[in-house]
């Protein structure tokens, strides 16, 4: 067996995750030294409880209530906590003892990223989180190194395994957001507190971190447009079915022309990074990402369209982007010199939501009498809305001693701005009894 040096490794959170890491790092000790060529010696794990039931089991004389001793020393320090603090000081003690970090922690570097890359850059140490986006998938590392070289103008994803895997249930099963939500919390996808994954919140700090890695620029978590799933219904998801799309929660990151008054382009660029859940058609690629799985196209001016498809969210899983990491660390601590900074050098503006062109379905409940579809075209043409597609069904209601129909609209691409005046108007109008739903269309 060969003599490696040894990096010393502490582990912080002895969680879903946390537990598997360590598993791993026990079991495969010998192969992933023989990879990195150097060992990986776990000297600690972190916990909160050192009695709490962990599935797989850590060694008990690894665990340590004292997270601050235990990045002393340590070569490499492996945050799998979770949360904003004391997340975000053992991070930066760990930097600046000069260890090489691995987090998965999207809230802390969509929160805080900027401060943890220049702690890092100043002691020449690097910061890996490949588990932090789409948990096993290669996302991180493609964007960051494999297409470097070439202009990212478009991100389409699934980030969130937790509502793709309640969507679905709702979907498929016919089963409701709040059984299904318990289901994916007990296999380990949902956050602590899940209001992170249902509210879009996880999926905006991962939009976050994706948009400001393809765009070699930093987009703060507060221009992240952000919507979840609680208010998505069954009988929008029943809807969407008989039409032939699927509602997934997606996260879309574009580059923007910008535009002046008259809508001619200025040459310059924006970017934006939006999350909300849409209706894709059911022959689209996404549709087919099922449970707790996690997809995201990138397109790219010279690559083209790229899909990047596999488990988003679940401890062993995303432990092998954990794992990889660790590898990373340890080879590059072999061959010495400093880490790799950020790419942060495109100063991009980031655009507001009212800005962003997408596609629109409404659904609306309107009095079922002569002249009233024109009535209802002349407004989306007046707020500068092309309705693509009308579908007319009749429905069981009546407003007042009228009957009622049910329109299903599709429109061309339109500004949010267009859009919101669009429905304030049809919710003013005496023909329409409601808006009965209103969702992005993507991927036609
Ligand atoms: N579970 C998943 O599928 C994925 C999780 N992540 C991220 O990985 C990280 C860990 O997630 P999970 O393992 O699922 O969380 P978890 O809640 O199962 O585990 C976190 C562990 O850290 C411990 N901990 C929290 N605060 C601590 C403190 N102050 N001192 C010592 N221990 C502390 C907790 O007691 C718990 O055992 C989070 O940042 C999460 O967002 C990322 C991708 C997927
Ligand atoms: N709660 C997250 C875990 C992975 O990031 C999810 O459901 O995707
Ligand atoms: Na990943």
């Amino acid at each position: 067996m060969i003599e490696y040096r040894n990096l010393r490794v502490a582990l912080l959170g002895g969680g879903s995750v946390g537990a598997q890491v360590a598993a791993l790092l026990l079991e495969h000790g010998e192969e992933l030294a023989n990879r990195s060529g150097a060992g990986l010696e776990l000297v600690g794990v972190a916990v909160r409880d050192l009695d709490a039931e962990r599935t797989p089991a850590i060694p008990a004389h690894l665990l340590t209530t004292d997270a601050e001793s235990l990045i002393l020393g340590a070569d490499i320090v492996v945050e799998l906590m979770g949360g904003l603090e004391p997340a975000r000081s053992y991070i930066l003690q760990a930097i600046n003892s000069g260890a090489d970090v691995i987090t998965a922690n999207k809230a802390l570097l969509a929160t805080h990223g900027p401060e943890l890359f220049e702690a890092a850059e100043q002691v020449g140490a690097q910061l890996y989180y490949e588990a932090a986006v789409g948990g096993a998938i290669p996302i991180i590392r493609p964007l960051r190194d494999s297409l470097a070289g070439d202009r990212v103008t478009r991100i389409l994803g699934i980030v969130n395994g937790t509502t793709n895997f309640i969507l679905d249930r709702m979907d498929v099963n016919g089963d409701t957001l709040e059984n299904a939500l318990a289901v994916a919390t007990e296999l380990g996808y949902a956050e602590a507190d899940p209001t992170a994954d249902i509210g879009g919140y996880d999926a905006a700090q991962k939009a976050a971190i994706l948009a400001s890695l393809a765009f070699h620029t930093t987009v703060p978590l507060e221009s992240v447009h952000r919507e979840g799933i609680t208010e998505v219904t069954a009988g929008q998801v029943d809807a969407a079915r008989k039409a032939g799309f699927v509602v997934k929660l997606l996260a879309i990151c574009e580059r923007i022309a910008i535009v002046d008054a008259d809508g001619a382009e200025t040459g310059e660029y924006g970017v934006s990074a939006r999350v909300h859940p849409a209706l894709i058609p059911a022959a689209h690629p996404l549709a087919a990402v099922h449970g707790a799985n996690n997809a995201v196209f990138v397109q790219a001016e010279a690559a083209g369209s790229l899909m990047f498809y596999g488990a988003g969210a679940g401890g062993l899983e995303t432990a092998s982007a954990v794992l990889g990491d660790l590898v990373s660390a340890a080879r590059r601590h072999v061959i010495g010199g400093p880490g790799i900074a950020e790419s942060t050098h495109a100063t991009i503006e980031v655009l507001p939501m009212s800005s962003v062109r997408t596609r629109y379905q409404i659904t609306l409940t309107v009095v079922d009498q002569p002249g009233v579809l024109a009535t209802i075209a002349s407004l989306f043409s007046e707020h500068g809305v092309s309705v693509e597609a009308v579908s007319q069904s009749v429905s069981d209601g009546t407003t007042g001693s009228l009957p009622t129909a049910t329109l299903v609209i599709v429109t061309h691409e339109a500004t949010e701005s267009s859009l919101a005046s669009t429905v304030a108007a049809l919710g003013s109008n005496d023909a329409v009894s409601a808006v009965d739903s209103v969702l992005r269309v993507e991927g036609l």
